[in-house]
């Protein structure tokens, strides 16, 4: 069986990092992130923490980001599976928020590698603000902007925008612990017999 490239998705503070680890660990794959470690992911991180920068600008780092991110994981998926945390995906809908033209993120995005499958971790927005307790968060950090965001996922994965090979799975993880999401995501793998 093939190596999987599996994404997740969803807005700040939902556990993608959490659960992606606890993933990647599971199926002995490698953790990765968007922004990356790289160069260009930290310049984004920067950008991210306050430092002035234009949408379009902001749009484009992130795409440069995800060209050199895109060449490491075709590299890593010939030896293991890929655990993504944010990926194309996060453009379309945070960029796309801060009103970027759709057409013009998908274009500059055109190289990435279409993943197996997307995991969408919702949330309430007030408890991913519990969840986050004060996590510096300069450019999305508040209620109403996340509420957009999680809007704008469910418009991307109605409309199958740059559809996963094997689809998308949704779980949604109010009020539930760690334990219990990370059950949830091997049952739904389990299921679609990703694993
Ligand atoms: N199901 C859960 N219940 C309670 N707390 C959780 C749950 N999942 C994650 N957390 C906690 O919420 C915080 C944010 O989790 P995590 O960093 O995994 O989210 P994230 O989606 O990656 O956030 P961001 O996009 O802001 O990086 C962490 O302190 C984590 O321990
Ligand atoms: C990949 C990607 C990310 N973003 C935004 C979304 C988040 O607010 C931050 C990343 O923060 P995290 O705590 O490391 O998840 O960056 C974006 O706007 N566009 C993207 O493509």
């Amino acid at each position: 069986m093939a190596n999987k490239f599996i994404v997740f998705e969803g807005i700040d503070g939902s556990g993608k990092t959490t659960q992606s680890k606890l993933l990647a660990e599971k199926i002995n794959g490698k953790y990765t992130c968007e922004p990356t470690n790289g160069d260009i992911g930290k310049l984004i991180r920067d950008i991210l923490s306050g430092k002035k920068c234009e949408k379009e600008t902001l749009a484009l780092l992130f795409a440069a980001d995800r060209v050199e991110h895109v060449v490491d994981i075709e590299q890593h998926l010939k030896k293991t599976h890929i655990v993504c945390d944010r990926y194309v995906y996060s453009s379309m809908v945070y960029q796309a928020i801060q009103g970027i033209d759709l057409n013009f993120i998908m274009n500059i995005n055109q190289f990435a590698k279409k993943p197996d499958i997307l995991i969408f971790l919702d949330v309430d927005v007030e408890e991913s603000f519990k969840r986050m307790n004060g996590k510096n968060k300069e450019i999305f950090e508040n209620k109403e902007m996340l509420n957009k965001v999680r809007a704008k996922y469910y418009e991307i994965i109605k409309k199958r925008l740059f559809e996963p090979k094997y689809g998308y799975i949704k779980i949604n993880t109010t009020g539930k612990s760690i334990e219990e999401v990370h059950d949830n995501i091997l049952t739904e793998l389990r299921e679609k017999n990703i694993f």
